[in-house]
């Protein structure tokens, strides 16, 4: 029976919450499909931490989840402390040091759910989010406060190497599903420096996957697509920034923020990667037992399909899509008024009960 180490950072709000219904559903997968087991070490890292440590998490916090085969986050946000200090005291913390720079996120529209949109056939895209470059590199500064003189920066940076990679990653994937599509969005107009090479090198990348039909978007226009047109999209690639907003914005037209699925990659498999649903704490639903669990949920597919385990990925999949299919479990952004752990219990109820 091979053994997973699973590092659990349930963080703060909800993630709390969503991450120890997530666990509870991938004991539960792996109970059901035989030949692995989970060992989870939890890490009570986040707001409460920092507000005791006045850190988000101990120094050599990375020493030790950094040979766990894989990272299960819930959220890093705290009403008391400012929320650069919890992104960049955790979630960044993890990220960029160990260089998981392939942000995916998929995104399509579950049976049962009702999309915002008049017409949201064929919503079925993959967005890829750069994660460790752009205005998350860290680079920029503040002097002068409380002046008059006062100046701040947060400067967008990016490296040839890094956009090569990312672009590298989105055409592999793109070469992968169905349509072989592949939507490389940017702000070049205005943006005349990076931004302009980013196209160059989507270009240049464009010539070693021939099979891959691409085009290009600024990312203004692309708001308007996703909402008008979404069918005419497949694959995304875009900047950490951009793809942050247009992926809350996807998640928002397949009916919730609560069902948005992430996965931070680092492919070369030098550092573990981490898994975890797109929102946030949102402290106006925190304490309250209604979260949704979906997205975590469905983060926890994405781990399983990284360790390679297909099938067990493919039950939990299919057990997400048969308890959302059922209005019963849906929860207030849903529209309806199950709780986390009414979710939770159909969710394994289904993964005990199908057979497949
Ligand atoms: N990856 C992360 O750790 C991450 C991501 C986003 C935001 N944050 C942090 O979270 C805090 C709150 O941020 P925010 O309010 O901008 O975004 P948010 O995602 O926490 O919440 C936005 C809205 O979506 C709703 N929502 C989100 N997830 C939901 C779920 N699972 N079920 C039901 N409703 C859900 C919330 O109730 C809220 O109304 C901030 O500190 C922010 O920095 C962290
Ligand atoms: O950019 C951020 O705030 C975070 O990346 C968060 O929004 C996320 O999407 O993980
Ligand atoms: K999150
Ligand atoms: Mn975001």
């Amino acid at each position: 029976m091979k053994t997973y180490r699973l590092a659990a950072i349930p963080g703060d709000g909800i993630g709390g919450e969503v991450v120890a219904a997530s666990l509870e559903v991938l004991h539960a997968i792996a109970a059901r499909v035989a030949g692995f087991r989970f060992e989870v070490d939890i890490f009570d890292w986040g707001g409460l931490y920092y507000k005791k440590h006045g850190l988000m998490m101990p120094e050599n916090g990375r020493d030790l989840i950094r040979h766990h085969d894989a990272i299960l986050f819930g959220s890093a946000g705290h009403p008391d402390i400012p929320d650069h200090v919890t992104l960049w005291g955790l979630r960044l913390a993890i990220c960029q040091p160990f260089d998981q720079y392939a942000n995916v996120r998929p995104t399509r529209v579950l049976p049962g759910v009702t999309s915002p949109l008049r017409d949201a056939l064929g919503l079925d895209w993959v967005i890829v989010r750069e994660n460790s470059e752009g205005e998350y590199a860290g680079v920029g500064g503040r002097v002068h406060r409380g002046s008059p003189l006062e100046a701040a920066t947060d400067v967008a940076m990016f490296t040839r190497q890094g956009v090569l990679r990312i672009m590298r990653f989105a055409f592999d994937l793109a070469r992968s599903r169905p349509r072989r599509q592949l939507t490389v969005v940017t702000k070049s107009n205005a943006q005349r420096h990076a931004m302009v090479m980013w196209d160059e090198i989507a270009a240049e990348v464009a010539r070693e996957f021939p099979e891959v039909v691409w085009d290009k978007m600024l990312v203004d226009a692309m708001t308007a697509r996703m909402v008008m047109h979404p069918s005419t999209l497949d694959t995304i690639v875009a900047t950490n920034l951009h793809a942050d907003i247009l992926s809350d914005l996807a998640a928002a037209l397949t009916g919730s923020l609560g069902i948005a699925p992430t996965a931070n990659l680092n492919p070369e498999r030098a550092f573990p990667s981490m898994f975890e649903p797109i929102h946030g704490s949102a402290f106006d639903i925190a304490g309250k037992g209604i979260a949704n669990p979906i997205g975590t949920f469905w983060s926890g597919v994405l781990l399983l399909e990284h360790l390679g385990e297909k099938a067990a990925a493919h039950r939990l999949m299919t057990a997400i899509e048969r308890v959302m299919a059922d209005r019963r479990w849906h929860t207030p952004d849903l529209g309806g008024t199950a709780r986390t752990a009414d979710v939770t219990a159909a969710v394994i109820d289904a993964i005990h009960g199908a057979n497949d």
